[in-house]
């Protein structure tokens, strides 16, 4: 008999082990499965190649992991794909973090549930723009996403859900968007993390200064300092 983790497909650009190098799980070794497609148009994505979906860029499992560079090409797997080819590489890391491209465009729940019977934690990187569908024990890290290109909305499902925000600020509008988004969705307890955007200077002391300010936390995309994916 089909049970949903057989039949669900998710369209993978990447899936690598590495160090979290983002938020509170920063310095977790980390399973990333990056998943294909993003209609939300941040101008300053670190992850542009992956907002197409082309029926075209469709390879195999085998050309999609074989890749050396950025590309929109990604390839389908079911959550036991997923499993067999985490086993097969040997990863040692027993956190799987769903990124993307946009990863509740899907239901992530078949895929969280399958690696947590397995004994690992999962975690979603996801922009709050779409309802996050996953299982109750998964950590979800909500990045707000406003006013940007695709004309996307923030949900308030999303941001109840957050276990962690974690908002890109380069500007004091984007401050204010952060201050005006808490109180807009009701967030009083949540953990706040700044992320300077693509490591500028100002971007940076802006950040540390504004979480000094609001005891927030600072969040440095520490993989692009040691010169990891
Ligand atoms: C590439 S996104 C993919 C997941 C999801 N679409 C989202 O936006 O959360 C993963 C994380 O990288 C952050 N990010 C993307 N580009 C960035 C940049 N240039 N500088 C800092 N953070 C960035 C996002 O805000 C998000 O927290
Ligand atoms: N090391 C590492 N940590 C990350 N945290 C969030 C990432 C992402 O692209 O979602 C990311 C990434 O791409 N690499
Ligand atoms: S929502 Fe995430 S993946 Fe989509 S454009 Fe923005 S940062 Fe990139
Ligand atoms: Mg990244």
């Amino acid at each position: 008999m089909n049970t949903t983790a057989d039949i669900v497909k998710y369209k993978i650009n990447e899936l690598f082990e590495t160090i979290q190098g983002e938020g509170s799980y920063t310095g977790q070794p980390s399973i990333f499965i990056r998943l294909q497609g993003c209609p939300v148009g941040c101008s300053w994505c670190d992850t542009k190649h992956t907002w197409d979906v082309e029926l075209s860029d469709e390879v195999s499992p085998e050309k999609m992991l074989a890749k050396t560079h950025e590309t929109p090409l990604w390839a389908s797997f079911t959550p036991q794909d997923i499993l067999t080819l985490v086993q097969h590489k040997g990863y040692q890391a027993k956190h799987i973090v769903i990124t993307g491209g946009e990863p509740c465009m899907y239901d992530l729940t078949p895929l969280c549930e399958l690696f947590e019977e397995q004994g690992y934690s999962a975690q979603i990187e996801t922009s709050g723009t779409f309802e996050v569908k996953t299982t109750a024990r998964c950590w979800v890290t909500v990045s707000p996403k406003v006013n940007m290109r695709g004309g996307y909305e923030i949900l308030t499902s999303a941001m109840s859900r957050a276990n962690e925000i974690k908002h890109p600020v380069a500007t004091e509008q984007h401050v204010d968007d952060l201050k005006a988004l808490l109180k807009a969705h009701n967030i009083v307890d949540t953990a706040i993390y700044l992320q300077p955007i693509s490591q500028k200077k100002r971007a940076t002391e802006l950040a540390i200064s504004t979480c000094i300010a609001n005891n927030w936390r600072l969040s440095i995309q520490v993989h692009k300092y040691i010169g990891i994916e």
